[in-house]
C-alpha cells in the first residue's frame, strides 16, 4: 500500500510541476482530489484508476458524479435526519425514490463487479485492501457461527462506499487548506522544508521516515484545527445524563460542534491564528482536538489520511514552493448549509519550482 501511495504522490508532484510550467495557478483542491481519489480507490477497492491522468475512467466518472450529488443535495436531508430522528424512515423513502444521487447506481454496480471479480480470483486473500478484508472476514466465518456477525452483500458495499466518501473529500480538503496556509505563512513552510532536509535528506518518505517529521505533523494538526473538514459530529445518549445543569434524555441526538470547540480560546489561545508550535510543544489537551472525533467511534481512516497528507507534502514541498500573491484571500468564507468545510470560491495558489525559487 505504501509503495502505491508513493506512486500517487509522484504523479501529484508532476501534475503541480506541469501547471507551473504552463504558468497556471494551482487549484489545489482539484489537483489533490485526483490524488486522494487514486489513494482511496487503490486502498479500499484495489482499483488503480489513475484519476489524476484519466478522468474518463468509468470508476472515476461515476464516483465523481455520485460525490458531487451527495455533497449538493445530501447535506440538507442528512441535517434534517439528525435534527429530527423520527423523520429518518420518511427521509430514507424520499432518498430511495426521489433524491437518489446521480451516478449512485453505476457506482454501486462498479463496486459489485469488483467484488464478484475478486470472488472468482485465485489467491484472492493476498490483496491487502479494505474490500478484501471484509470479503475474507465473510469467508472465514464458520457455518456454525452466528450469521448475525457476517456482513450482507448490501452492508459490505455500503461500508466500502462510506470509506470512499469519507476518505476522498476530507483528505483533499486538508491538503487544500494546508497549501493555502503555507502560502500565507512562508516561515512555517520553510521550517517544514528544513525539517524534511534535516531528518530525511533525500530518502523516500516511508512510514518510519514520516514519523520523524514532528513539525510537519504539528502543522497538519493546526491546519485541521482551523479548517476541520467536518464541522460537527453527533452521538445518541444511551442513558439520561445531566451535564452542567442540562439534562439530556435517553435516546436524544447530540450535535458536537467540532469547529467551534477548536476555535474556543479557553482551549486554544489566539485561536484564529495559524500556530503549529502549540502542537509541537505539546500544550494541547488531546480531548479538545476533535477534527477526527474522539473515543470508540474515532475516525477509522485517521492514520491513512495523516500518512497520505504527510507523504504528499514531503514529495511536493521538496520540489515546489507555495507563494502568497496579492489576490490570495487573507481569510476564507465557507459555503453555508453544508456540514463539510467548503470554501465559497476556488482557492487558486501560485507555486514556483524550489530550485528556481532558491536562485531567483
Ligand atoms: C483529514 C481526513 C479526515 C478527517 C478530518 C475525518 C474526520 C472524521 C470524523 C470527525 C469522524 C466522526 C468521528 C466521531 O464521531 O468520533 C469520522 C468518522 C469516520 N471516518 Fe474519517 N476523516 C478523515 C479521513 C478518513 C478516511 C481517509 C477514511 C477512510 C479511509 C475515513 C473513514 C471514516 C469512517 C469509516 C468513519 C466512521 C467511524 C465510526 O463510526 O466508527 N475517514 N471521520
Amino acid at each position: 500500500m505504501e509503495h502505491y501511495i508513493q506512486r500517487c504522490c509522484i504523479q501529484l508532484t508532476n501534475n503541480i510541476e506541469e501547471a507551473i510550467r504552463r504558468g497556471e495557478k494551482i487549484d489545489v483542491k482539484r489537483v489533490c482530489g485526483g490524488y486522494t481519489m487514486d489513494v482511496i480507490a487503490g486502498t479500499a477497492f484495489g482499483v488503480e484508476v489513475n484519476s489524476q491522468k484519466d478522468l474518463d475512467h468509468p470508476f472515476v466518472r461515476d464516483a465523481g458524479t455520485f460525490l458531487t450529488d451527495i455533497l449538493s443535495q445530501g447535506d440538507f436531508l442528512l441535517l434534517l435526519s439528525k435534527a429530527i430522528p423520527v423523520l429518518v424512515p420518511f427521509i430514507n423513502f424520499l432518498v430511495r425514490h426521489f433524491f437518489q444521487p446521480r451516478g449512485y447506481k453505476s457506482f454501486i454496480r462498479n463496486v459489485e463487479r469488483i467484488k464478484e471479480e475478486r470472488q472468482l480470483e485465485e489467491n484472492r486473500n493476498k490483496k491487502p485492501d479494505f474490500l478484501q478484508l471484509m470479503l475474507s472476514c465473510e469467508e472465514n466465518q464458520s457455518p456454525n457461527k452466528d450469521r448475525m456477525n457476517v456482513l450482507s452483500s448490501v452492508e459490505l458495499i455500503a461500508q466500502a462506499s462510506v470509506f470512499f466518501i469519507a476518505g476522498y473529500e476530507s483528505t483533499a480538503s486538508t491538503l487544500q487548506f494546508m497549501a493555502y496556509l503555507l502560502a500565507l505563512h512562508p516561515e512555517v513552510q520553510e521550517k517544514i522544508v528544513r525539517e524534511i532536509k534535516d531528518r530525511l535528506g533525500d530518502e523516500i518518505p516511508d512510514h518510519d521516515g514520516i514519523l520523524k517529521l514532528k513539525y510537519l505533523d504539528s502543522a497538519i494538526h493546526e491546519t485541521l484545527r482551523l479548517y476541520p473538514p467536518f464541522y460537527f459530529t453527533d452521538r445518541m445518549a444511551s442513558e439520561e445524563v445531566t451535564i452542567k445543569g442540562v439534562t439530556i434524555p435517553k435516546g436524544a441526538g447530540v450535535m458536537i460542534p467540532i469547529a467551534n470547540v477548536m476555535r474556543d480560546p479557553e482551549y486554544f489561545p489566539d485561536p484564529d491564528n495559524f500556530i503549529p508550535e502549540r502542537f509541537y510543544e505539546g500544550s494541547v489537551d488531546p480531548i479538545s482536538f476533535l477534527a477526527f472525533g474522539f473515543g470508540p467511534r474515532l475516525c477509522l481512516g485517521m492514520r491513512l489520511s495523516l500518512l497520505e497528507v504527510k507523504m504528499a507534502m514531503v514529495h511536493v514541498l521538496r520540489r515546489v514552493k507555495f507563494v502568497k500573491t496579492d489576490d490570495l484571500q487573507e481569510s476564507l468564507k465557507m459555503k453555508p448549509g453544508y456540514d463539510l468545510t467548503i470554501p465559497d470560491r476556488v482557492i487558486a495558489i501560485k507555486a514556483v519550482m524550489r530550485d528556481i525559487a532558491a536562485t531567483g
